[in-house]
């Protein structure tokens, strides 16, 4: 067979290692203990002569064949057994698409794997001796199968049987049947009261009850049955709803299901909830529950992408290009070598990065010989992409506020190469009073990673709503900054790009309109990207401007990249007079130049800043979140401070007092 053109461009694969094939063939040989293992498992329900339930007619000495089809199954795991290739075999696409000389050696594998079943089948039949001087097993079903009927069994006691015994051992039958079903029935009923599913139309809020239910586990079968059908009588409420319930009840009661079925707090599950219709929304939570593929990103400054493509097929890496959308990405299906220590990553061709991080960049296209700031760099992904795109031309200042991610930051930029940036460690509040007259600047913020929660599972239940305000406020003051830092009069670009890897509309929308609002000298444009839903001009009874929908949402169930945000800005004007001002308070800025210094402040950082309470101190959420007001931000700073310092058990005029007799 002529090799396909995508093999003469990557060159054949290596053969596959037979000793590997051997190993797993000896591995795949029965053992008498993993033989004696499954019979006992397979036949415990019919050690009393029962199977389900209902009496066996017949038990008949153990048919080879079930066995060792269910050795095929299980025997893998229990035998250590190594997988050559199975899973990308299983992706037609993966094979014949990019790899076709490893489809023929995979599916040799494959081949090789059914034969290696097939003669486990032989070498069970052939060895019969196994089974037989397994006491354990068989004794016990011997008793049995006397005990029952056996085709074995002298002939004599079947012709005793007349019709009449027949036809009562029948309907004796099908009374214990009914009795067992019966109690089955019982037992599922009582299984249900013992999980902390309420019943959909009972009030959970009886805080007793409450309690009890989440000390018990749920049963997740039932529960995500119940979401289904919600879900389904939700998408035609008109039709199927039950008159006595309303859409509201049904809604309260699938949010409770996804909270305690997912395992996210009722807040941000009625949150995430929100973005989407119910179908889409359970898809979405669903993804959540997968990792998105792994990417890498060739490092252009050092290598090409076929090149490096081809290094990695040749250490044992399933890969294919990320989709046509990006010349640089490369999904990686599997590898037989650590990704993060190969030659080719030591020498900076390549990074891990997620697809959807690519697309800020690519949306803030920067040029040859721009002057260029990226606000929020560290670990670096996105900065090594700029310099990159650059050609190692121009200058870029890549800046985070938190010390030891710039370290890493400093580490990726040496690794790949990148010759054109400085680093800088300033609150990103700061610019451009440290620096301005920029081409191009990207802020990728700090958010609550709402979008990669696969990634990280704890953003389910510790996301709070004072995140949702605090968050989003230091969102707004730092895409001021963006845009006060660019030059408008720039000769290639005057853009801004604001990235998250958010998906709710108090992190992105909300944010675009606040400073559409406060600078008229930036407008939307588009974004160039191929894919990606609109931004929302409307949610949840507000408007945004229509220009809104130049911006793109990313999500996980749609595209299989981790959830995104990415809006460009065209600064047309210069800064207004006075409005360009350091933002925040002294003792944000202390704090964030101090920077982030927890793993979830990868995403969201402890700015300082206040979220609004009420008399009781607590947070008042308008269920939207952020200020659009800055005269109130001060004032809301403060009361979050002293809320803040309450918690911590210090009175806050106490410390004002201790502050006055220090000065
Ligand atoms: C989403 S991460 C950036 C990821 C980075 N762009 C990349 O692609 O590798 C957000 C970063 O913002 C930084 N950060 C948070 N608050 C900041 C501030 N006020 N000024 C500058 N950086 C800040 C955090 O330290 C964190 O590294």
């Amino acid at each position: 067979m002529a090799p396909s053109r995508r093999m003469q461009k990557q060159g054949p694969p290596p053969p596959l290692d037979e000793g590997l094939l051997n190993k797993k063939r000896k591995l795949a040989a029965p053992t008498k203990g993993s033989v004696k293992k499954q019979r006992r498992s397979d036949d415990a329900p019919a050690r009393n002569g029962k199977v389900n339930g209902i009496s066996r007619p017949s038990q008949q000495k153990p048919a080879k064949k079930p066995l060792t089809s269910m050795r095929n199954a299980d025997q893998d795991e229990e035998d250590g057994f190594v997988d050559l290739g199975g899973d990308a075999v299983d992706d037609p696409d993966v094979m014949e698409d990019e790899l076709d000389g490893v489809v023929e050696d995979g599916l040799d594998g494959l081949d090789d794997d059914d034969e290696t079943f097939d003669s486990d089948a032989d070498d069970f039949a052939n060895a019969p001796s196994d089974l037989e001087a397994d006491d354990d097993v068989l004794d016990d079903d011997q008793v049995v199968q006397k005990g029952v009927w056996s085709e074995d069994d002298d002939s004599d006691a079947e012709e005793t049987l007349t019709a009449a015994n027949i036809a009562g051992l029948s309907r004796q039958l099908d009374r214990e049947k009914a009795q067992e079903d019966a109690e089955a029935d019982a037992e599922l009923a009582e299984d249900a009261m013992q999980t902390n599913i309420a019943p959909a139309d009972l009030p959970q809020d009886d805080e007793a009850d409450g309690v009890k239910m989440r000390m018990l586990a749920p049963d997740l079968q039932l529960l995500r049955t119940r979401i289904t059908e919600t879900v389904r009588v939700l998408s035609n409420f008109k039709e199927l709803h039950d008159p006595a319930r309303s859409r509201a009840d049904y809604t309260q009661a699938l949010l409770n299901d996804i909270s305690t079925y997912y395992g996210y707090s009722p807040f941000l599950a009625t949150k995430l909830f929100s973005l989407f219709p119910p179908q889409e929304a359970l898809a979405f939570f669903d993804a959540n529950e997968t990792p998105r593929p792994m990417v890498i990103r060739t490092n252009t400054l050092r290598t090409h992408r076929r090149n490096l493509a081809h290094a990695l097929i040749n250490r044992g890496v399933t890969l294919e290009p990320v989709g046509k959308w990006s010349k640089v990405g490369l999904q990686i299906f599997e590898s037989q070598v650590p990704l993060g220590a190969t030659p080719e990553y030591l020498a900076g061709q390549y990074i891990l990065q997620a697809a959807s991080s690519f697309l800020p960049v690519m949306a803030l296209a920067p040029q040859e010989h721009e002057r260029c700031l990226d606000m929020a760099a560290a670990p670096g992904g996105k900065t090594t992409h700029m310099a990159a795109l650059m050609r190692n031309t121009g200058c870029i200042f890549a800046n985070d506020a938190n010390k030891s991610r710039a370290k890493a930051l400093i580490g990726n930029i040496h690794r790949m190469g990148v010759k054109n940036t400085i680093v800088c460690n300033y609150s990103a509040l700061e610019f451009p009073r440290v620096m301005g007259g920029f081409d191009r600047v990207l802020l990728d913020a700090p958010c609550s990673g709402t979008g990669v929660i696969a990634k990280d599972a704890s953003v389910k239940t510790h996301k709070t709503p004072e995140d949702f305000l605090r968050l989003p406020h230091l969102q707004k003051q730092l895409l001021l900054s963006a845009i006060d830092s660019v030059d408008h009069a720039s000769k290639t670009g005057g853009y801004i790009v604001y990235s998250t890897c958010s998906v709710t509309v108090e992190e992105n929308e909300q944010v675009v309109q606040y400073v559409l609002n406060k600078r008229p000298n930036v407008r939307l444009v588009s974004t160039g990207l191929v894919f990606g839903r609109e931004g929302f001009v409307k949610y949840m009874g507000k408007r945004f401007h229509p220009s809104m929908k130049e911006t793109r949402r990313f999500y996980p169930h749609a595209y299989n990249v981790d959830g995104f945000f990415v809006a460009k800005l065209k600064k047309t004007g210069p800064t207004p007079v006075g409005a360009v001002r350091a933002q925040g308070t002294v003792a944000e800025k202390e704090r964030l130049v101090n920077g982030a210094r927890t793993e979830e402040e990868v995403h969201g950082m402890e700015d300082g800043t206040g979220v609004e309470v009420d008399e009781n101190g607590d947070v008042v959420e308008d269920g939207f979140g952020g200020w659009d007001d800055d005269d109130v931000d001060a004032e809301l700073i403060e009361r979050s401070l002293k809320k803040q310092l309450r918690r911590k058990g210090i009175d806050p005029r106490a410390k004002k007092e201790q502050a006055k007799a220090v000065k």
